[in-house]
């Protein structure tokens, strides 16, 4: 794998163009696809609007750690697993049910049921493409592993300009693999996302707004016994001082309900639980 190359969502193909590419990779780009730029550009702004304000306004909405829904200032973000350094970065989990600055509710939600009907439909390509000999495996087909599911996330990241007070050897995200079946993450308003190829070096991600990266993530893995790769992935730090700016993201975790057998090994949620403790904040 030497690039990423966008695949267009309403290309007749395109379910198996996209299932060969998270086989091959662990992600694909999607372009052409439901997601409005607008709305995508609109959130970016007006949750830019809530990161600006004062450490005390934000954590008036601060996470608690069960649930897990709400604000994680830079002083409680996580740690990747193996990572003695906190990403430099601060976020807000949104769940339907969950706590929400008022004014950013109905955009954020709505959002989210959009992102949350095209994962599930991006799933069910995966499942379509998945050989046989494999999905006799799945405990239970992908779309019902979701179906109703309550702890799909969508996390609105900032990644702060530097101020160079950071540790020195802290990055934005540090390389790690995401916990859930399936990430789908529009374009951020920033570079810097990085993606490990299976000889080991770091390739860009098409960044080009308007691109939708989608990639697999650990419970899938789990559950096709490695078929799907979860591929590591990372965001550096602005390479010079024009890059230096702020950068939002959003990426949108699609879980499988918390009973899912994934695999012998685990259930769903006993996946997710072990992971949390992982990254520190549970
Ligand atoms: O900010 C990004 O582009 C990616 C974020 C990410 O990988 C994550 O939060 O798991
Ligand atoms: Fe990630």
């Amino acid at each position: 794998m030497t690039e990423l190359v966008a695949i267009d969502y309403r290309a007749p193909n395109a379910a198996q163009l996209f299932t060969e590419s998270l086989k091959n990779t662990g992600f694909g780009v999607l372009r052409n696809h439901p997601l409005s730029q607008e709305r995508v550009l609109n959130l970016y702004q007006s949750w830019q609007v809530f990161f600006n304000q004062s450490e005390q306004a934000k954590n008036s909405f601060s996470y608690k750690s069960i649930k897990q829904d709400g604000f994680f200032s830079r002083n409680k973000a996580e740690s990747a697993k193996g990572s003695s350094h906190r990403d430099i970065k601060e976020y807000y989990h949104y769940y339907p049910w969950g706590q929400c600055p008022t004014e950013l509710q109905g955009i954020t939600q709505a959002y989210y049921q959009a992102a949350n009907s095209l994962a599930a439909e991006l799933l069910a390509w995966v499942e379509e493409f998945t050989p046989l000999e494999i999905s006799h495996s799945y405990t239970q087909s992908l779309s019902s592993m979701i179906e109703n599911c309550e702890n799909t996330l969508l996390r609105i990241l900032h990644y702060p300009p530097l101020l160079e007070d950071e540790e020195p050897e802290a990055i934005r995200a540090a390389a790690h693999e995401d916990i859930n079946l399936l990430t789908i993450l529009p374009a951020a308003n920033e570079p810097g996302l990085q993606v490990k190829t299976l000889e080991g070096d770091w390739l860009d991600v098409p960044s080009d707004f308007g691109y939708l990266i989608v990639n697999i993530g650990d419970m899938l893995q789990e559950a096709s016994a490695g078929y799907f790769p979860s591929t590591t992935h990372r965001v550096i730090n602005p390479k010079n001082k024009l890059e230096n700016k702020s950068r939002i993201s959003m990426p949108l975790f699609l879980h499988a309900k918390p009973d899912v057998v994934l695999s012998e090994r685990y259930t769903a949620h006993e996946y997710l639980m072990q992971r949390l403790k992982e990254l520190g904040v549970l």
